[in-house]
């Protein structure tokens, strides 16, 4: 099953790859072509040493050389030109794959992050680089190769016996590098992505590492992990230090032997000395693209590490299948029978739940920590899709709205809002590069936080960038509210929304809530607080994944005796706020 998921990724891939098929064969052209040209020099080589030193004619020199300028010109034409083409083969690709991979990573960092996950765009660019690298023109050179090959045996055959012995050995070094450098080399890449990924938690909650005097002892286990990640490096590079070094020692000690093979062919009169000269040149233009794998070969590694992973993120995130536009609903939900299981859970957290949401309602969800409240509102904004059962949408079941429109009807603030970096007023518009001003602005009062905005620095052009513009815990949370609230979605659903609020904060969550209902949208609010229900008409009670209670809220608080005497005592019910 997992390696079907792989192999339609890889399936994936390879169908973008071949978009570009046609230019593949410009470049294989252009490479035919430029080998071709490569025999200039030995060619040269040969007219020189064997026709000008012999006749001692500089006309023909001279021909000649005006001759070499020009291929050497053409060739070097051929060479630039293939490089172009490929590079733009390598940004295709990654632009034809940019949005795919982006909504994969976020797709599945939403339900199950991991590292490995988070590292798909750099996964993307490492298969892009290698796409544009020498490396993978040395695999267009590959198949010219013979030609080198036969031309030197026509100088002699045991020249060519000689450097087709000398290739073999060193194809042999390069496959054997190949083989020892692949695990040092995949395990060196986790262990730095899993220290990079420790690294960016740390300085993400920085204040608490600083604050609870945590910097050792997270510094300690940074440094494991970098650790890790140092020692398969120094044993890849150690591995692929010693490899190069012998395939470098090994092409030296073979273009001086086919020198002095030569010589003793012109010796014994079996050869003549251009021929000496060329055959060695021809040699070195045999075993570059050889040389170069072996030098480029982390390249190649990475790439392929890159095809291997985003063949696993896209064969385990399909491509979304487009939805007919359905029009803007009634703010009407309905659940049946709703049973959802946390991503990588066994047990569900929610279990064959009913409730319905009529427009001009507010609906409280209350129950103790680990109810299934964060659950059902990650359900009900389409992050975590339900095992069983349904939820609708005025009649549509969510996943026929499709994620970007769902998130425009159901607005959602979070337990933990996090802004980010952009001006105050790209935040509420959940990060549009076009901020609509008057529904910014909207949004902002009906939150609450228009006039909180207007007292920052530059007020709704405030930079919010990490590590400046400090805002406090309720000023996020309203900030987060008027984001919920952007549009005028038909439904929304508060996580907690009073968490960090203040009493003016709670006033005017309760006013937003009155206004929403005013308008035949509905309200969906998780709560702990008494607070948060006050203006909530309904209440659904979990406990332990399973609905306790649904009705309307004094019918269910009525029925919760313990519950309702807290509640009815606290000063949020008469009227006031915690
Ligand atoms: N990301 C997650 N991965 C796996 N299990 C999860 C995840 N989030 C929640 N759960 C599990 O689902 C169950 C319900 O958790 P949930 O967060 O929905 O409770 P809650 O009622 O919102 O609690 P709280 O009031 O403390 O926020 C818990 O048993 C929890 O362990």
């Amino acid at each position: 099953m997992q390696s079907d998921l792989v192999k339609r990724g890889a399936a994936e891939l390879r169908q973008v790859r071949k978009r570009s098929r046609g230019l593949y064969w410009a470049v294989a052209l252009f490479s035919l072509f430029a080998n071709l040209l490569m025999l200039t020099g030995p060619l040269y080589m040969l007219q020189v040493y064997d026709r000008v030193l012999g006749s001692g004619s500089e006309e023909t020199l001279i021909a000649l050389s005006v001759l070499v300028v020009f291929l050497y010109g053409v060739m070097g034409l051929l060479d630039y030109t293939r490089g172009r083409i490929m590079a733009r083969v390598g940004a295709r690709f990654q632009a034809d794959l940019d949005r795919r991979v982006f909504d994969a990573v976020v797709r599945k960092s939403a339900v199950a992050p991991d590292i490995k996950t988070n590292a798909g765009l750099a996964d993307l660019e490492a298969v892009q680089r290698l796409m544009t690298s020498p490396v993978l023109m040395a695999a267009f050179d590959a198949p010219w190769t013979p030609i080198f090959f036969a031309a030197i045996f026509l100088f002699h055959p045991m020249l060519g016996w000689l450097a087709v012995g000398g290739a073999l050995v060193l194809v042999g070094i390069t496959a054997a590098n190949q083989l020892l450098l692949r695990e040092s080399q995949a395990e060196a890449g986790v262990a730095g992505q899993a220290a990079g990924a420790m690294s960016d938690q740390i300085r993400v909650e920085a204040e608490m590492v600083q604050a609870m005097g945590m910097r050792d002892a997270a510094f300690t286990r940074w440094q494991k992990a970098r650790g890790r990640a140092l020692e398969q490096q120094v044993r890849a590079t150690d591995v692929g230090g010693t490899f190069t070094a012998m395939t470098k020692t090994l092409r030296l000690f073979l273009q001086s032997a086919m020198l002095g093979l030569g010589a003793w062919l012109v010796l014994q009169n079996q050869m003549t000395p251009g021929a000496m000269i060329a055959g060695s040149i021809l040699l070195g233009r045999a075993l570059a693209p050889v040389e170069l794998a072996l030098n480029q070969w982390p390249i190649v590694q990475r790439g392929r590490l890159g095809w291997a992973n985003l063949a696993e993120l896209l064969g385990a995130v399909g491509i979304e299948p487009s939805r007919t536009t359905l029009p803007k609903p009634k703010a009407r939900l309905t659940a049946k029978g709703l049973t959802v299981v946390p991503p990588g859970e066994k047990q569900a957290a929610l279990k064959s739940i009913a409730f319905q949401v009529e427009p001009g309602q507010a609906v409280g969800v209350i129950g103790p920590s680990g109810a299934g409240k964060s659950t059902l509102a990650r359900t009900l904004t389409g992050v975590w899709p339900p095992a069983g059962g349904s939820v609708r949408l005025d009649g549509a079941a969510l996943e026929h709205y499709g994620t970007e429109t769902l998130g425009r009807h159901i607005g959602y603030l979070p337990q933990r809002v996090q802004l980010f970096d952009g001006t105050i007023a790209e935040n509420i518009a959940r990060l549009s590069p076009n901020p609509d001003d008057a529904k910014v602005v909207k949004a902002a009062k009906m939150a609450a936080a228009h006039e909180m905005i207007l007292e920052l620095p530059q007020g709704y052009d405030t930079q919010i960038r990490a590590g400046q513009v400090r805002l406090s815990g309720g000023q996020m949370q309203r900030i987060g509210l008027a984001r919920a609230l952007y549009d005028d979605p038909v439904i929304v659903v508060l996580d907690e929304p009073n968490s960090n609020l203040d009493n003016i904060g709670s006033q005017a969550l309760n006013h937003a809530i009155r206004q929403m209902k005013a308008s035949e949208r509905s309200v969906l609010i998780m709560a702990h607080r008494p607070a948060a229900i006050q203006e909530c008409d309904m209440l659904l009670v979990l406990d332990g994944g399973m609905r306790m209670a649904f009705g309307p809220k004094d019918e269910v608080l009525a029925g919760m005796v313990k519950n309702h005497r807290e509640i009815k005592q606290s000063p949020a019910h008469s009227g006031g706020v915690t």
